[in-house]
């Protein structure tokens, strides 16, 4: 299948220390893949390549085969490469429904006089409340921002990046900080994302459970090198990943054939 998301060489130093170190990746559409490796591996740097928030050293990256490594991160999401909010993105004094509305307005290209259609503010409000239904915060959509718990800022993040209505979605440790009750509802709404067929997913994160129960593909970064890339059950099962990441403490048994 054409790849949707293609990286070739990437690479990015600091100094002197290359944190992404010759990428190369190939993501068919609509397919789930996982990032994983060690603390400081380059994980949230390589979608920081990604996402154009940071620009590589060497290598290209390319979106529906069409080059986009000099693009700025609008220019990435104009096109359907779409990274989840930042709690800090996320305007903490306007309500729920409000931050999802103001999403899916930007995604509509539409300015803020609109606004004084009434006819048309509603469409944007109506389409913001399907997607706060979606991520299980529908009862919380006249809650001011800075009143939600932590998971439900999550959650929130995630209504905000689904409104932009990209084909891709890069979603950075949507579960971190989360309370061990927090994490089913976030598994709930990324098994739907998933189950919708029409989006390609990159996540990141750290719980295995988690991602052995969602990737289709998992791809192991250490210290900033590809490690390896393959099934689920391929990467529980290799031996270089083992030692130099899992360290065994992943039971392969328990991974089913
Ligand atoms: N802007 C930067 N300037 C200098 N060094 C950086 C910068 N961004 C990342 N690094 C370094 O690059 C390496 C990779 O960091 P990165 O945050 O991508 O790792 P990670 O795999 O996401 O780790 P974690 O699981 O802890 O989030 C680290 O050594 C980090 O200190």
């Amino acid at each position: 299948m054409e790849p949707i998301i293609e990286t070739k060489g990437l690479s990015i130093s600091f100094g002197g220390h290359t944190a992404v170190d010759g990428v190369n990746i190939s993501v068919p559409k609509n397919h789930f893949k996982s990032i994983i490796g060690p603390n400081g591996a380059g994980k949230t740097t390589f979608f920081n390549l990604l996402s154009g928030q940071l620009l590589p050293t060497k290598g290209q990256i390319f979106f529906r085969n069409k080059e986009i490594t000099k693009m700025s991160p609008t220019e990435r999401t104009c096109l359907g490469l779409g990274r989840s909010f930042q709690i800090t993105n996320v305007f903490p004094n306007l309500t729920v429904l409000e931050n999802v509305r103001l999403a899916v307005q930007s995604q509509a290209g539409t300015r803020f006089q609109m606004l004084a259609h009434y006819k048309k503010y509603r469409i944007f409000e109506e389409k913001a409340a399907e997607w706060l239904e979606l991520v299980l915060l529908d009862n919380k959509k006249e809650i001011v921002a800075r009143n939600l718990a932590h998971g439900e800022k999550r959650k929130l993040e995630i209504a905000m990046l689904l409104a932009l209505n990209t084909e891709v979605l890069l979603l950075d440790e949507p579960t971190a900080g989360m309370s061990v009750e927090e994490v089913p509802a976030i598994l709930d709404v990324i098994r739907k994302i998933k189950r919708g067929n029409d989006r390609t997913i990159l996540l990141i994160e750290h719980k295995m459970d988690m991602i052995m129960d969602l990737s289709d593909s998992v791809m192991v970064l250490f210290n900033g090198k590809l490690l390896a890339d393959g099934t689920p059950n391929e990467i529980m099962k290799n031996e270089i990943v083992q030692s130099a990441y899992l360290g065994g403490l992943y039971d392969v048994n328990s991974v089913k054939a």
